[in-house]
């Protein structure tokens, strides 16, 4: 059994207004409450569009809850002239705790390169937030049996150069893209397969401490009925959750999975 505390964590990618926003936390917060949800067994993070976290900020701060709550994507610049970026210290000054960066849409969408979002985790965690790395092959990846070396090599080349502490401190997300809202789940063991390789990995390269202390989340099409499954694998640690994070009660469900 590790010690490491699984986080449910719920992206919305483009998704809900404002005040849908505050109706799905206090609707989430109700439902964790309602089935007793013990956060200390799974930490519950929301992660809205950049236009809800003022928002989400208000009803977690009003009514003092223990969900988390974090952004999508953030600038590599502090401040300045770039038009439509948004810098990590206007996320902490709105109490962001998490910054996703890598995620499959943005590197398809938005050109991202591996180095691009090194870099951007790097600047989250220097603003003391926590980076969640995201990586994953497409299926014809798959298809040609090399998504280990493929993922790996997306992890390596986004953190070239880190220390071992640094590395510790970050959350790496496995997401193959075919499986992303496509209702086709990796397997409990495709998922492992894949996750227990970054442990290794994260072992051979920075140590036993680092290995044990990284979280690593399975993504795509995470759901109520597949979440045991999934969170009984050795190096799951918890999942990056898109669809299924948009419903109080299938979230608030897939958080409370140990029960
Ligand atoms: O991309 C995802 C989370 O970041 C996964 O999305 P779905 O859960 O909708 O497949």
């Amino acid at each position: 059994m590790s010690n490491r505390t699984p986080l449910m964590a719920g992206n919305w990618k483009m998704n809900l207004d404002h005040l849908e926003a505050n109706h799905l936390v206090q609707g989430l917060a109700m439902a964790l409450s309602d089935a007793g949800h013990d956060y200390s067994k799974c930490e519950v993070l929301v992660i809205p569009p950049f236009t809800d976290i003022r928002s989400v900020q208000t009803v977690v701060e009003a009514d003092g809850l223990d969900i988390k709550y974090g952004a999508q994507d953030v600038s590599i610049h502090d401040n300045g002239a770039y038009t439509g970026e948004i810098s990590t210290s206007m996320l902490t000054k709105l109490g962001c705790t998490y910054v996703v960066m890598g995620h499959s849409e943005r590197r398809e969408y938005h050109n991202e390169s591996d180095e691009l979002v090194g870099a951007k985790a790097r600047k989250v965690l220097d603003a003391g937030m926590t980076p969640i790395l995201c990586c994953g092959e497409a299926l014809e990846v798959r298809k040609a049996g090399t998504h280990v070396e493929f993922v790996l090599a997306q992890i390596r080349a986004a953190l070239a150069g880190w220390s071992a502490e640094d590395v510790a401190k970050i959350v790496i997300a496995y997401e193959p893209i075919w499986a992303i809202g496509t209702g086709e789940t990796a397997t409990a063991a495709d998922a492992q397969e894949v996750c227990g390789a970054i442990r290794e990995a994260l072992r051979a390269d920075y140590g036993d401490a680092t290995a044990e202390a990284t979280r690593i989340l399975y993504g795509g099409s995470a759901k109520p009925a597949n979440i045991k499954e999934l969170m009984a694998e050795a190096d799951i640690d918890g999942a990056l959750v898109g669809g299924a994070s948009l419903k109080a009660d299938s979230f608030a469900q897939m958080a409370g999975f140990y029960a």
